[in-house]
C-alpha cells in the first residue's frame, strides 16, 4: 500500500489550537475510547470481524474510526487500534475475549523479557500507520486525527499480568525486586514507543496521545524513577527524529491515569497536553499547574453520562466553567464505558461548544 502524504486541507484546527495555547473559536471536545462497544454500529461489526482483524485492516479500522464521527460533532478523531499491539508486535500472544477483555496467555517472564528487542519492532506495526494515512484521506480534513501509543508502565503491567490486574502487584514486584530488568524492559518498550510514534506522525496522525493508563497503581517515587525519565525521552525523541526525517512536529498528549501525586512533574515532560481523570478537581489542578504552559484535557466522570440530561448539562457547565477559558480540551476523565447512553454524548457535545463562559 502506498504512502500518501498529499493530504486534504484541515477545516477543523480546534483541539490544535487548543494544545498550542492559541485560542479556538470554541472550545473543543472529543471523547476517549469514542470508537468503541457502546456505538450499536460498533457492535454490529464486531460480529463480523474479530478484533484485530479491525485493527489490521486499514479499511476496517478507518471505518469504525470514522463511526462517531458520523453521529456526533466531535473535534478529532482517534485510530482505531489499541495499546496491546505493542506486546502482540513484541511476539506476546494477545486475546481479546468477550466480557473478560485482553489476555495474554503467556505472560512474560525474566527470561524472555532479555531476549526482548526493539530492533525491527515499530515496523511490525506499519499497518497501523496504512489506516491512519487511509483514515486522514477518508476524513476530507473534517477534523484531525489522533494515534497513540500505551506507556511503557501501561505496556508492562499487561504484558507481565498477562491482561488487567486490581493491584499490578506481579508487576509491581519487578519494579521492587527486579529494578535492572524493569528498567531493561521499560527502555526498550520506550524504544519501540519512540519509532511507533514517529511512524503515526509519518503516516498522517496530526496529534498523539500516551496513555499510562495504570499511573494509579504508583506512587511519586515509583513514578519518577520508572516513568517520568522514559515519558520525558519519548517527547524528546519523537521531535527530535522529526526533524531529522523533515516532517512537522505535533502536538503530543500525555494522559496519566491517577497521576495526581505528580501533576507538576507531568507537565514538564515536554507534552502540550496533560489529561486529567475525574479525581481531581479542575481547580486544584489549575491552581497545581498555574505557572506552566500546557494546556487540560479531560476531566468528566465517564459515569456522569449516566445522569439525567439536566443534571449531566451542570456537571459539565460547572467543569468548563472551573477548567476556565483558554488552554482547555474537553474530554471525560477515563474511557466511555460500553453502557453509556448515546443520547448523553450528544448532550455532552453540544453543551460543550454551546458554553461561551
Ligand atoms: C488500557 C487500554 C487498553 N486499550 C486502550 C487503553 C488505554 C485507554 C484506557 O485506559 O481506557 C486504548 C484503546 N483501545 C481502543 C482504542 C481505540 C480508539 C478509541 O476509540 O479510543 C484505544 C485508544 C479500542 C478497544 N480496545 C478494546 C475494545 C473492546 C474490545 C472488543 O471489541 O471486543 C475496543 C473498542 C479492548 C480492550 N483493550 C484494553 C482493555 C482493558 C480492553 C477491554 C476493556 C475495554 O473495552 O475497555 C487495553
Amino acid at each position: 500500500m502506498a504512502l500518501n502524504r498529499n493530504f486534504p486541507a484541515l477545516k477543523n484546527d480546534r483541539i490544535l489550537k487548543a494544545a498550542l495555547g492559541e485560542k479556538p473559536d470554541k472550545t473543543p471536545i472529543w471523547v476517549m475510547r469514542q470508537a468503541g462497544r457502546y456505538l450499536p454500529e460498533f457492535l454490529q461489526y464486531r460480529k463480523e470481524h474479530s478484533f484485530f482483524e479491525i485493527c489490521q485492516n486499514p479499511e476496517h479500522a478507518s471505518e469504525v474510526t470514522l463511526m462517531p464521527l458520523r453521529r456526533f460533532e466531535l473535534d478529532a478523531a482517534i485510530i482505531f487500534s489499541d495499546i496491546l499491539v505493542i506486546p502482540q508486535a513484541l511476539g506476546m500472544e494477545v486475546e481479546m475475549r468477550a466480557g473478560v477483555g485482553p489476555v495474554l496467555p503467556e505472560p512474560l517472564t525474566l527470561d524472555k523479557a532479555a531476549t526482548l528487542s526493539a530492533n525491527g519492532t515499530a515496523q511490525k506495526l506499519e499497518y497501523v500507520g496504512h489506516a491512519i494515512n487511509l483514515t486522514r484521506h477518508k476524513l476530507e480534513g473534517k477534523v484531525p486525527l489522533f494515534g497513540f501509543s500505551g506507556a511503557p508502565w501501561t505496556l508492562m503491567g499487561y504484558m507481565i499480568e498477562g491482561g488487567g490486574s486490581k493491584t499490578y502487584s506481579k508487576a509491581k514486584k519487578w519494579l521492587y525486586a527486579f529494578p535492572e530488568e524493569s528498567h531493561a524492559l521499560i527502555n526498550t518498550l520506550t524504544e519501540v514507543i519512540i519509532d511507533y510514534l514517529v511512524m503515526q506522525i509519518e503516516y498522517g496522525a496530526q496529534i498523539v496521545q500516551i496513555f499510562d493508563s495504570n499511573a494509579e497503581y504508583l506512587n511519586k517515587q515509583l513514578y519518577a524513577t520508572f516513568c517520568l525519565p522514559y515519558l520525558k525521552r519519548i517527547s524528546q525523541d519523537v521531535r527530535t527524529k522529526l526533524k531529522e526525517k523533515n516532517l512537522q512536529e505535533v502536538p503530543m498528549v500525555l494522559f496519566a491515569k491517577g497521576g495526581w501525586y505528580c501533576l507538576e512533574e507531568l507537565a514538564d515532560l515536554g507534552y502540550e497536553v496533560l489529561g486529567i481523570d475525574w479525581t481531581v478537581e479542575p481547580k486544584f489542578v489549575r491552581n497545581i499547574l498555574k505557572n506552566k504552559n500546557i494546556t487540560i484535557q479531560g476531566n468528566l466522570d465517564p459515569s456522569a453520562l449516566y445522569a439525567s440530561k439536566a443534571d449531566l448539562e451542570n456537571y459539565i457547565k460547572t467543569m468548563l466553567e472551573e477548567f476556565g477559558n483558554g488552554r482547555y480540551i474537553a474530554n471525560l476523565g477515563h474511557g466511555i464505558y460500553p453502557d453509556a447512553p448515546i443520547d448523553s454524548v450528544q448532550t455532552f457535545v453540544d453543551t460543550v461548544h454551546n458554553f461561551d463562559g
